[in-house]
Formats: structure tokens, C-alpha cells, sequence
């Protein structure tokens, strides 16, 4: 589609000056095509990618259509969380920035209703709200709906699905029939899109026509990763790509705060957003992650649906979603306004099939990647701390540190070349490789690993005489306390992290009851 400038859509010079102000050069596709339907006063569909500016598509029309002069409420727009209720309110403001007598109130549960109800005093002519705060007002008659022209229903699709469409025909039914209904989502499944009749007069879709539902500058991986192995895995992604910040999103709130208090207790900067805390302290979590304060915001599904923030560069499906639309919503907090971003989703056994009918859903391709070793970590810790080093070497003064460098040197037997070393193992907090081989063999108990043993057929020997083996093979009889589980073909015993080097040396290649063994980390199988 050829590119559409703010200047060919009739907007009044106020919208005109704010759009440039807020930096849009030209109309995105979804603003392009339905801005002028929505301005003719036709109900419509509006259907876009994430991050394409659908908020505007509908804000930029609700302006041109508000009577500043008249103070009565003459618009609503319904968001299905608070976050987003503010946010809409917000990017609103902004394009109404020079339009004087405009006033733009959020209205959302959780925040103090005397407060709104003074607020709504003052004549306002737009309200951003969601389902059960406007009702409540509507039952109090604080919030009037006889003069209302517009209705926006952004998220169209969650608001008009089970959890929420009771709410929006209570509120429908209070305005008038002769309403503009208007409908935003990036998604539409077709069983919510039969049912919009119900609420519409004639509708346009306006479908800004892609193949694919998310955008193709999010590049989309997964991984396999054991529920036990998540959080370690996710800190080695996080450590890797290093993003500025980061969604993670998890299916349940005791989730959240379980990796919140894991994330903090590694050193993260994150913090948890989900339904079970107060409003005010909501607030402040979204306020820290805009502001960069919070880098990693671990959420349940109430941040997956509009909220923009533009530096969110990685978007985490720490449990992958239920529904296929939410894998869309969630991974679009990323990759906004053309930007780049990365999304990483964990699946764990089956869910490879659920991860594939995402695939199928989405038509993108996710793909799989190889879960970071420790040692691809330090490398890449490495790599960053010598480009820090080369920088501070061209731009720094370091004199007072080479005189103590050229003290040591002096001193001691050490060159130059083993202290940089030293220095750079320190600063790289490195570990040795060998505690890698232990990594995630599948123990269910700490301090455990797991070894697989090959014995050939599983009848040659008993689990007893394994144990019994290992224990006299390996020179630390009674230390090795292991379960044994006998699968079809393989043999597994549980032992000590400490002593499993000891017993994989000593014991492969030597025979059980006649037959040679081989014992190595599960996780090598
Ligand atoms: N024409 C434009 N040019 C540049 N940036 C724009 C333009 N229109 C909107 N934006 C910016 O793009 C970002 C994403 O817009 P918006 O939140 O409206 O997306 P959306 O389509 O509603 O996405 P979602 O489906 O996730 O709700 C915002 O920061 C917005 O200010
Ligand atoms: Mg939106």
C-alpha cells in the first residue's frame, strides 16, 4: 500500500500539530484505511498486527467527532484491563494535546470511585474505561450514556468473548441506538466475528491484509526446556541477548511471584504485575518498567494485550498460553512501531503439539533453539567485558592502574599476560565447565544427578547388583545412594552431584556380572 500522509486525511490543524509532536511522520496502513471510515461515521471492524497503531486508527476519529463546546459524555472507549484503560487515556491526551476544552478521563476498578466521581463533575466528554468500573458508575448515575455518539471496543475480540460480553450488553443497552459502534483488535476468531451483528449496524472490516497474524520483526524461538529448568534457562537467555527490557509472561499469579522472588534472587531487576494486587501497587510496578527502573516485568495474561512499551525488546512465554490468540497478543508486546524484538517460548514434553498448532494458527514459524550452556554464557559475558576493556583502553586514563600492574609484574614471577587473565576470570565470574556436564540430568531431588548406564539387555543384571557395582567400582562404598529405574532399555540411577565424576571414571568399561558397562550424564542421552 503507497504511504498515506496525516495531511491527506481532513484532520483539524490541532490533531495535525499533536500527530507531528508525538513524531508520526506517515499514517500507518490500519490509520490510513480506517481513519477516513471511521470519521464517515460507518460502524466498522478493525483488524492490524500488533504495535501498527490501531489506538490512533480509532483516537484520531473520537476527536473529530467530539464537541468540544458541549461538556456532555460523548464517547466511551472500553479496554479490557486497567493498564491498558490508563494507556489509551494517555495516547488520547496526547493527540488531543491542542484541542482546548477536551476533557479525557480514565475510569478503572481498583482506583478510588469518590475520586472519579469528582472527576467526572468537571463535564467529561470521553471516557476510557473498563466493563466493571462504567457499570458501576452507570448504576450510580454518575456516568451518563443518553448523549453518547461512539463506542470503541479495543481488544474487541476478549471484550466480546465470554468473560466480559455480559458487561459490554448491560453498558450497551444504556446508549443510544443510533450510536457509531467500532471494533479494534489484532485478532478476530470467526465465532466472536459472527456475533458482532449483534452489537453493529453494517459494518466495514477493514482488515490491513497480511499472511501472517504477528509481525515479521519479531524473530520467534523456542525451547525445551523441563518446568525444573526454566528459570535457569531463562536467566542464561536473558543473560545472552541482554535485552533492555523484557516481558515474561506466565499462566498463573503464584507463578509470577515464585520466578520474581528466582529473578531477584539472581540479580534481575524484575518485578510482577497480575490481578491479586492492589491498584496502587500496579501502578507503580508499570510505572517503574516504563520509566527502565524494572527491567524484567513478569506478568499473567493482564499485560499481554496493548500495553506499549516501546524498549521491551524480548517477550518471555515462560508457560506457554492457552489460547493461540494470546500467544499473538503476548509476543506483540515486542517488535512495536516497526521496531525489532525477540520472543522466546518454553515448552516442556507434549507441548511441542500445542506449540506446533500455534504455528499453524499464527502462519509463522517459531524456531527451535539449543538452550545456552554456561559456557556460551561466559563467552559471551567474555565478549561483551573485552569490548568494555577495548573502549576504556582508546578513551580512559588508566595510568594509576598500569603502575600497579607494573608493581605486580615486578614483585612476582607473573606476567603481565596471567594477571589480565586472572582479572578476566574474575570479572567474568567464571565457571568451570565441568559443572555443566551435570546440568539438568533429570534428578528429581537437589544435589542429585542423574547417570544412565548401558548394561545391554535389562535382564543381564539387577538393580541391586548395578548399585552394588558402582558403590565397589568407584571406592566409595555406602556413599552411593541411588534409585534405580528400569525403562525398557535403559537403566538410570540418582547419585550424588559430589561423587558422580568418580564413578563415571571409574566405572565405565568395567563388566557387571560379565557384561561391560558404560555410565555417563542422563542428559548426554
Ligand atoms: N503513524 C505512526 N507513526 C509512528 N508511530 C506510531 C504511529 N501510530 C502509532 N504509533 C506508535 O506505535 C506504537 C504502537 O501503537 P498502538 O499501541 O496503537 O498499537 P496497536 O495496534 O494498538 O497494538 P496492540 O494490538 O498491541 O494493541 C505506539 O507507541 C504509538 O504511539
Ligand atoms: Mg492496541
Amino acid at each position: 500500500m503507497e504511504e498515506v500522509r496525516f495531511e491527506d486525511l481532513g484532520l483539524r490543524p490541532e490533531i495535525m500539530r499533536a500527530v507531528k509532536k508525538m513524531g508520526f511522520e506517515e499514517a500507518s496502513p490500519i490509520q490510513a484505511k480506517a481513519i477516513p471510515v471511521m470519521m464517515s461515521g460507518c460502524d466498522l471492524i478493525g483488524q492490524a498486527q500488533t504495535g501498527t497503531g490501531k489506538t490512533a486508527a480509532f483516537g484520531i476519529p473520537l476527536l473529530e467527532k467530539i464537541e468540544p463546546k458541549n461538556k456532555k459524555l460523548q464517547a466511551i472507549v472500553l479496554c479490557p484491563t486497567r493498564e491498558l484503560a490508563i494507556q489509551v487515556a494517555e495516547e488520547i491526551r496526547h493527540l488531543a494535546y491542542y484541542m482546548h476544552g477536551i476533557k479525557v478521563l480514565p475510569i478503572y476498578g481498583g482506583q478510588e470511585i469518590v475520586k472519579q466521581i469528582r472527576s467526572l463533575k468537571g463535564g467529561v466528554q470521553l471516557i476510557i474505561g473498563t466493563p466493571g468500573r462504567v457499570m458501576d458508575h452507570m448504576r450510580r448515575r454518575t456516568i451518563k450514556m443518553e448523549n453518547l455518539h461512539t463506542v470503541v471496543l479495543d481488544e474487541a475480540d476478549e471484550m466480546l468473548n465470554m468473560g466480559f460480553r455480559e458487561d459490554i450488553e448491560t453498558i450497551l443497552e444504556e446508549v443510544p441506538a443510533e450510536r457509531q459502534t467500532v471494533l479494534f483488535s489484532a485478532t478476530m476468531p470467526k465465532p466472536i466475528l459472527e456475533i458482532t451483528k449483534k452489537y453493529q449496524n453494517h459494518a466495514e472490516i477493514i482488515k490491513v491484509t497480511k499472511r501472517e497474524l504477528t509481525v515479521p520483526n519479531i524473530e520467534q524461538f523456542y525451547y525445551e526446556v523441563k518446568p525444573k529448568k526454566k528459570e535457569e534457562v531463562l536467566s542464561r537467555i536473558l543473560d545472552i541477548y541482554n535485552p533492555k527490557l523484557s516481558v515474561v509472561f506466565c499462566n498463573t499469579k503464584k507463578q509470577v511471584d515464585l520466578l520474581v522472588n528466582g529473578l531477584l534472587g539472581r540479580g534481575y531487576f524484575a518485578a510482577g504485575l497480575h490481578g491479586d494486587m492492589k491498584q496502587a501497587q500496579r501502578d507503580r510496578v508499570m510505572e517503574g518498567f516504563r520509566k527502565g527502573k524494572t527491567d524484567i516485568l513478569v506478568a499473567t495474561d493482564v499485560a499481554a494485550r496493548g500495553i506499549d512499551v516501546d524498549e521491551v525488546e524480548a517477550v518471555f512465554n515462560y508457560d506457554l498460553p492457552q489460547d493461540d490468540e494470546y500467544y499473538v497478543h503476548r509476543i506483540g508486546r515486542t517488535g512495536r512501531a516497526g521496531r525489532v524484538g525477540r520472543s522466546f517460548s518454553f515448552v516442556s514434553g507434549r507441548e511441542v503439539y500445542k506449540l506446533k498448532e500455534i504455528q499453524r494458527y499464527c502462519k509463522t514459524k517459531i524456531y527451535a533453539q539449543k538452550v545456552p550452556s554456561l559456557n556460551d554464557v561466559a563467552n559471551t559475558k567474555i565478549e561483551k567485558l573485552m569490548d568494555t576493556v577495548n573502549r576504556m583502553i582508546e578513551e580512559e586514563d588508566l595510568t594509576t592502574y598500569l603502575q600497579l600492574i607494573q608493581s605486580e609484574v615486578n614483585d612476582s614471577d607473573y606476567t603481565s599476560m596471567d594477571i589480565a587473565a586472572a582479572l578476566l576470570k574474575l570479572c567474568a565470574g567464571g565457571k568451570e565447565e565441568a559443572s555443566e556436564t551435570f546440568a539438568d540430568t533429570g534428578a528429581e531431588e537437589p544435589g542429585m544427578v542423574r547417570l544412565f548406564i548401558n548394561i545391554g539387555k535389562k535382564d543381564k543384571a539387577k538393580p541391586g547388583d548395578i548399585l552394588g557395582a558402582l558403590a565397589g567400582e568407584s571406592g566409595i562404598p555406602g556413599k552411593v545412594v541411588g534409585t534405580i529405574d528400569m525403562y525398557d532399555k535403559y537403566t538410570f540411577v540418582e547419585v550424588p552431584t559430589e561423587y558422580a565424576r568418580e564413578i563415571i571414571n571409574s566405572v565405565n568399561h568395567t563388566k557387571i556380572k560379565g557384561k561391560s558397562v558404560a555410565v555417563e550424564p542422563a542428559n548426554q542421552k
